[in-house]
């Protein structure tokens, strides 16, 4: 197979195309929708969140089964019908037009896929599984783990000379917030108790301080006023710029 060609589409004010109204044209109407495109449905039925969209004025339904002059000054088409006549009948008046063609049944009668997309701020991930959508999501989610634990520079130059107390959530790992996770996989020492997701601790980088205060001798009146020494000691003014408190 050829290699494909990706492409970043700018859709602001252009007219996309949506044949069929059910669970595929679900999934892909709403980021078509934030790109601003102008989407026009058509699909003798749809789904009640389509039907939410319509409603909202988010978008036209052209309530009957398609037809070749549907894609009348289209940039692109997304074809998701359970039929496949139908959909070959698409793919031959986008051919005409000059229209890319998304076809959800069929990989190789069309002339566009649809990758597996993670966004962090200003970048897009668009992954391609050489038409395996399995292949994409995993890898779509492997990148996505990576982008959530890791921040940007510009963000890690914030945070130098500061204190982030971070709170642990209810004792998952998984349960702990976004930020929450960028924060301590950021820091230079973490100060935690055994409350603190202990798999969130095993992930941190070898040279990052650990420091248990669970395991310090002080009764539970005087813990709070030491961690608190240990936060401003080893803090902003301290050696060590950045801290978290798994607390
Ligand atoms: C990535 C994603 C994007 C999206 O849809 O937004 C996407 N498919 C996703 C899911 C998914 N697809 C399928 C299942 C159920 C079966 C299963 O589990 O395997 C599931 C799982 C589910 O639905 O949960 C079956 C399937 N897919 C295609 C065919 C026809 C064929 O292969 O010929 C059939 C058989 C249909 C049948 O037998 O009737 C075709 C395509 N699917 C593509 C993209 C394009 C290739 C992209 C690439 O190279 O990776 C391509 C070629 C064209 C296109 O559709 O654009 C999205 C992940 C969404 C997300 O999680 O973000
Ligand atoms: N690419 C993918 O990610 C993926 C995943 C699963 C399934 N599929 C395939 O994609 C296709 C669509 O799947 P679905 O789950 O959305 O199906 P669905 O049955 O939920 O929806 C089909 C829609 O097409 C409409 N329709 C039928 N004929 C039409 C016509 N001539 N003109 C306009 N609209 C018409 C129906 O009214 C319905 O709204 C199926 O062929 C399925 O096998 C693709």
């Amino acid at each position: 197979m050829s290699q494909l060609y990706p492409l970043g589409l700018r859709l602001a004010g252009l007219r996309v195309v949506v044949v069929g109204g059910g669970a595929i044209a679900t999934r892909r109407v709403p980021s078509l929708l934030a790109s601003e495109a102008v989407v026009v449905l058509v699909s003798p039925e749809i789904t009640p969140a389509l039907q939410g969209l319509v409603e909202a004025g988010r978008l036209e339904w052209i309530q009957r089964r398609f037809e070749p002059a549907d894609l009348d000054g289209a940039w692109l088409v997304q074809v998701a019908v359970d039929d496949s006549t139908a959909a070959q009948q698409v793919s031959a008046a986008a051919a005409e037009r000059r229209v890319f063609c998304v076809r959800a049944d069929d990989r190789d009668a069309a002339t566009a896929w649809t990758p597996a997309v993670t966004r962090q701020g200003a970048v897009t991930v668009a992954v391609l599984g050489g038409g395996s959508p399995r292949l994409s999501m995993a890898v779509r989610d492997r990148i996505a783990e990576l982008l959530a634990g890791s921040a940007a520079p510009a963000d890690l130059a914030e945070l130098r000379g500061t204190v982030a107390l971070v709170g642990g959530g209810p004792g998952d790992p998984a349960l702990i917030t976004v930020k929450g996770r960028l924060l301590v996989n950021a820091a230079d020492v973490v100060v935690a108790d055994r409350l603190a997701p202990g798999l969130l601790l095993d992930e941190l980088a070898p040279t990052v301080e650990v420091i248990d205060v669970a395991k310090l001798p002080y009764g539970p009146a005087a813990l709070q006023e030491h961690i608190n020494e240990i936060l401003i000691d080893r803090g902003p003014g301290g050696q060590v710029r950045r801290a978290a408190q798994g607390r």
